[in-house]
This record gives structure tokens, sequence and C-alpha cells, in this order.
């Protein structure tokens, strides 16, 4: 699964899906309904039912659905769509109560609480954010008791119905709330497998795999964008002898302290740093500027020298220093990433021949005049 899929809308959009659904089968149900007014309303009231129908039940559903389907297009806000569907929602139950009194006055033998009206009302509710149903709800239950009791129907059987459109009401909102809570669940367990599958367990940063694919979306924004792109390969100097003069466990302490030192250099969302070997690490940087590129090595050059102290402390003999070779495409000159890398290394084993601990940074424009970019360009 991409990272995009896993930005904060995805939730917000599963959701949105499910109550795009609800909405469909609460219109296809009131088409039913509408259909059976036919078959059950005598010719002289179906008029005025299928008044009451439009105005305040399929008008409101349809600009639901609309606010639903079209908020994009339409630039609603979340909060708007909401509103709008709460009120489409009241409506609904007024309307309905208002043709249960159409039938009561015309005789019309109506099942005071229809199976389709039923289905209705859930498709609704569950289309609502929690709180909204729940008070859509409460103004629906209100309407359809004040109207029973305008027909002159007995308080018992009011509280009957009121019980049974409580429990009714609250299935459906309890219903909504495991479906978010089970989507919730299921989106962090798929993170955490996602995030355990793109990090390198050691330092936390992401892994060689996560890098290159993360490093190909950037690249094309960086061509479409035409901005400046810039790989940083960093390898440490003379880390084998940490290991061998002091151990495993402090050379895998000397990686996490540099890895939280080259972490620190991504400031932007599109930046990025990652392990992609043992003591060798990469940091990509949208946006780039030479200058800054510069004062980024020194200051990793300077961090990591601070830690080189520390061990020669321990082991005088030991030079731990740190290499870094920079590629960097400028606006208007684009290598793919394979070749940013080739570029990167060849800069960086320049530093590695010339004495270590030090950086290099190679303008891709400088690579297309010399003789060194035809190398490269044949490995494309
Ligand atoms: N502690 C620790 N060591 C590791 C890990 N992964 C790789 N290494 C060690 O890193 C060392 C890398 O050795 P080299 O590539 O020779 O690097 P170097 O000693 O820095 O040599 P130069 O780069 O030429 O300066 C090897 O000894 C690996 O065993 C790790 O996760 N933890």
């Amino acid at each position: 699964m991409s990272e995009q899929q896993f930005s904060p809308g995805y939730l917000a959009n599963q959701v949105n899906r499910l109550r795009k659904w609800s909405l469909n089968l609460a219109a296809i149900y009131l088409v039913i309904l509408v259909l059976l007014d036919f078959v059950r309303f005598p010719a002289d009231v179906i008029t005025s039912v299928f008044t009451s129908r439009i105005l305040l039940m399929i008008l409101p559903l349809s600009a639901m659905m609309a606010a639903f389907y079209y908020q994009q297009k339409l630039s609603l806000s979340k909060p708007l769509v909401h509103k709008i569907t709460f009120i489409g929602v009241s409506l609904i139950g007024i309307g309905h109560s208002e043709i249960l009194l159409l039938a009561e006055s015309s005789g019309v033998m109506f099942p005071k609480i229809g199976i389709t009206i039923i289905l209705i009302y859930s498709g609704m509710l569950l289309a609502l954010p929690i709180k909204l149903a729940t008070f859509s709800s409460l103004v629906i239950i209100a309407f359809t008791c004040y109207s029973y009791s305008l027909i002159g129907m007995d308080y018992k059987s009011i509280l009957s119905y009121l019980s049974f459109y409580l429990m009714f009401s609250s299935c459906c909102i309890f219903s909504s709330m495991v479906s978010i809570k089970i989507l919730k669940t299921n989106l962090n367990l798929i993170k955490d497998k996602d995030k355990l599958a793109s990090t390198d367990e050691l330092t936390g940063l992401k892994n060689r795999r996560h890098f290159y694919t993360h490093a190909e979306n950037v690249y094309k924004q960086s061509t479409l964008e035409n901005k400046n792109l810039a790989l940083v390969i960093i390898d440490l100097d003379n880390f084998k002898a940490v290991n061998d003069a002091l151990g495993h466990y402090m050379g895998d302490k000397v990686l996490v302290e540099v890895a939280e030192i080259i972490n620190n250099n991504c400031r932007r969302a599109f930046d990025m740093a990652a392990r992609i070997g043992g003591d060798e690490f990469v940091i990509m940087i949208y946006d780039s500027k030479t200058d800054y590129l510069k004062t980024m090595c020194e200051s990793i050059i300077l961090k990591v020298g601070q830690i080189a102290k520390t061990i020669k402390k321990e082991a005088p003999s030991i030079n731990l220093g740190v290499s870094i070779g920079v590629a960097e495409n400028k606006q208007g000159c684009s290598f793919p990433i394979k070749v940013l890398l080739d570029i990167a290394d060849k800069s960086l084993y320049e530093i590695k021949a010339n004495g270590k601990n030090n950086y290099n940074i190679s303008n891709t424009r400088h690579f297309v005049q010399t003789d060194s970019p035809i190398n490269i360009l044949e490995t494309i």
C-alpha cells in the first residue's frame, strides 16, 4: 500500500464512502415508499401525500446526497455538509409525521412503524457523525410523538412507540460507532505493519527499500515543480575499528547517535533520512540550496567529531569520522535517482580517497560538461 493511502484524509475518505452508501440505501428505500403510497392512498389525498413526500423527504434527501457527492466540486466545508444532512434528516422526520397525519385523517391503514421508514432512517442516521445522528434522532422522535398525540393516540401507546424509536435509533448510532472504530483499528494495524516494514530497527530511520520508493516520488515532484533536489550520502570513517575495539554494543550506540544527527537535518515534508547500509546513510533534500547543503555537511562533520572525541577517550587509536558525498540536481537538469546516487557515491569516494572526514558537493550540471558524466550517463 502506498504512503499516500495512509495520509490523514484516508480514514475520513473511508468513513465518507460508508456514509455515501448509507445514503444511497436510504434513497432506494424512499423510492419504494413513494411507490407504495400510490397503492395505499386514495386518489383524493395522493396529491397532498406526494407533495409532502417531495418537499419534505425527496428534496432534503437529494440535497444531502448532492452535498455528499459534490462536496469537493462545490467546495463545501465538512461542517456545512453535516448541517445540510442534519436539516435533511429532521425534515424527513417531520415529513413522515405529516404523512402519518394525512393517512389517519383519510382513514388509510398506515403502519405506524413501517419497515421501509425504519430502513430510510437507518440509512440516514448512519450517514451522520455520531453527535448529529443522536440529535437528529431526538428531533425525529419528538416530532413523531407529537404527531401521535395529535391523532389522539393514548400515552401508553406513544410510550411504547417512543421506546421502540429510542432502541432503534441507538442501535443505528451504535452500529455507526462500531464500524468507525473497526475502520480506525484496522487502519492503525496496517500503519504499524507498514512502519515496521519501512523502518530500520536499530536507528528508527527509514530503510533502503522505503527510501527508494519515496525518492522516486519526490524526484517526480521536483521535475514537475522544477525544484532542486539533493542526495547526500554519508559514510562513517573507520567505524569497523569501533566495533573491533569497543564491541558491537558500542558500535550500535554510535550508529543510533549518528542517525539522530542525520535525521535532524530533515525539516520539510519531502526531506527524508534513511540508513542504506551498515554505516551508510542518505539524506534527500527537496528544493535544496547549495549554501544550505554546505552548512549541513559541516554541521554533521562537527557533531560526529564530538562523538569521535568520546570514543577517543576509550580507544585513542580510533579516528572515527564521516565522509559525505552530495549530488545536487539543479533546476532544469534532472538526473534520475539512480544516477544521482551514483554521482553522490563518486563524490563520497573521492573524499574517502583523499583523507576522509570531509564533504564534496557535485552539481549535476558539472557532469554534463566534463568527462565524468559520460560514465554516468552510460549507466542510465
Ligand atoms: N555495531 C554495528 N556494526 C555494524 C552494523 N552493520 C554493519 N556494521 C559494521 O560496520 C562496519 C563497516 O565496515 P567498513 O565498511 O569497512 O567501514 P569503515 O571501517 O568505516 O571503513 P571506511 O568506510 O573505509 O572508513 C563492519 O565492520 C560491519 O560489521 C550494525 O548494525 N551494528
